[in-house]
């Protein structure tokens, strides 16, 4: 029986998961996608997979977390205390950490005798200054946590890897993360210095169904004059904005370049022109830009999008590149790396 990882990768609207031989060069088995649209994750696919690879021992099972809050910036092995502490920054990522947590609860009853491990998306931004993490809200706020953490950090993280190979090692780099969440990150000596996505996973660009940035004015306004309260602006914001609320079609990127429908012409358009101005805010902190990387499904797929981001910022730099991402092999090598250390 030869040992293997199984990593579990919950998104906002995927789950995704795959299986590694164990050791340090997490050579990857078998894998698989499956969308659930907004929905709570069904993780009979795993469980399937589990049944049909009885020949291999999973040793630890590696899962993708959202959010670490101030304290989780590394890999951790996962305890009752430290779902306690995840189960309090639910609030911070309401999209994300509830079917994470199904997910650990879920593969920690089926597979009690694995090491579970918590990677977290916000631990690759930890490198940043202190100045990135500072939003203009007084002291006692940042203290409290309210402090702008950054996600995709496992997708930076694999994309950062990538970065010697592409003879970037030390070049200051803008990464377009552009899939069902979409955020931008400025990388610099292939470590983080800043990124669009800020205390949660709505800030920033816009999303399949997220807004992202939007004037803090608009959300007093549809307080005081829509009677809306935090679960209807949550709703609206999250699961209602981004490709799927301005075309009023779809929240797939597929669909809408394909439409000859107008509001899906603007929704493509507006998506690119906020994509593209957030990257040009990310280029003062990096001093200037030698390339840019698309990533994630759209990122990697739509021609279309590529070229009209590209064709923004064109005079910043020409050198453009896509990579596919891969957090599955983040996920696989960072259990492997706490399990030999333990
Ligand atoms: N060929 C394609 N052209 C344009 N967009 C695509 C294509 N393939 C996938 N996508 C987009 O990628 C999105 C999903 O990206 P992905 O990185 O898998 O997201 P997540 O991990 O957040 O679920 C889909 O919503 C879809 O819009
Ligand atoms: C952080 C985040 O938005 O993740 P995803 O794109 O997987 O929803
Ligand atoms: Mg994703």
């Amino acid at each position: 029986m030869s040992d293997a990882i199984l990593t579990v990768n919950v998104g906002s609207s995927s789950l995704k998961y795959g299986l590694f031989a164990y050791g340090p060069e997490g050579r990857k088995l078998t894998s698989g996608n499956a969308p659930f649209d907004l929905k709570a994750p069904d993780f009979s696919p795993v469980m399937t997979l589990l049944r049909d690879h009885k020949d291999l021992r999973v040793r630890a099972v590696s899962h993708r977390v959202v959010h670490g809050g101030i304290h989780y910036s590394a890999p951790v092995i996962i305890t009752d205390d430290v779902i306690r502490d995840l189960d309090r920054l639910i609030p911070l990522a309401p999209l994300h950490l509830p079917s994470e947590l199904a997910g650990i609860q879920a593969l920690g009853d089926s597979l009690a005798d694995a090491t579970h491990v918590a990677c977290f998306d916000t631990a690759f931004h930890a490198t940043q200054d202190p100045l990135a993490r500072r939003f203009a809200l007084p002291e006692r706020f940042y203290q409290e946590g309210v402090r702008r953490y950054g996600f995709h950090g496992l997708s930076y993280a694999s994309i950062a890897r990538r970065l010697p190979g592409l003879g970037l090692e030390k070049a200051r780099v803008i990464v377009a993360h552009l899939g069902s969440g979409a955020s931008a990150c400025a990388i610099s000596n292939c470590k983080s210095v800043a990124t669009t996505m800020g205390f949660t996973a709505l800030d920033g660009l816009m999303m399949g169904t997220r807004s992202g940035s939007v004037d803090p004015g608009v959300l007093i306004y549809l307080m005081r004059e829509h009677n809306m309260d935090a679960d209807a602006i949550d709703r609206l914001l999250s699961k209602e904005s981004g490709l799927k609320g301005v075309s009023g079609l779809s929240n797939d990127m597929r669909v809408l370049t394909e439409s000859d429908d107008p509001h899906a012409k603007l929704a493509v358009d507006l998506f690119c022109y906020r994509a593209a101005g957030e990257m040009a805010g990310l280029i003062p902190v990096l001093g200037g830009l030698d390339s840019i990387i698309f990533t994630a499904g759209i990122g990697e797929n739509s021609d279309t999008v590529r070229k009209t981001i590209a064709d923004y910022l064109h005079w910043a730099t020409p050198v453009i590149h896509t990579v596919e991402t891969d957090e599955e092999s983040m996920l696989a090598l960072h259990a492997f790396d706490i399990l030999e250390d333990a």
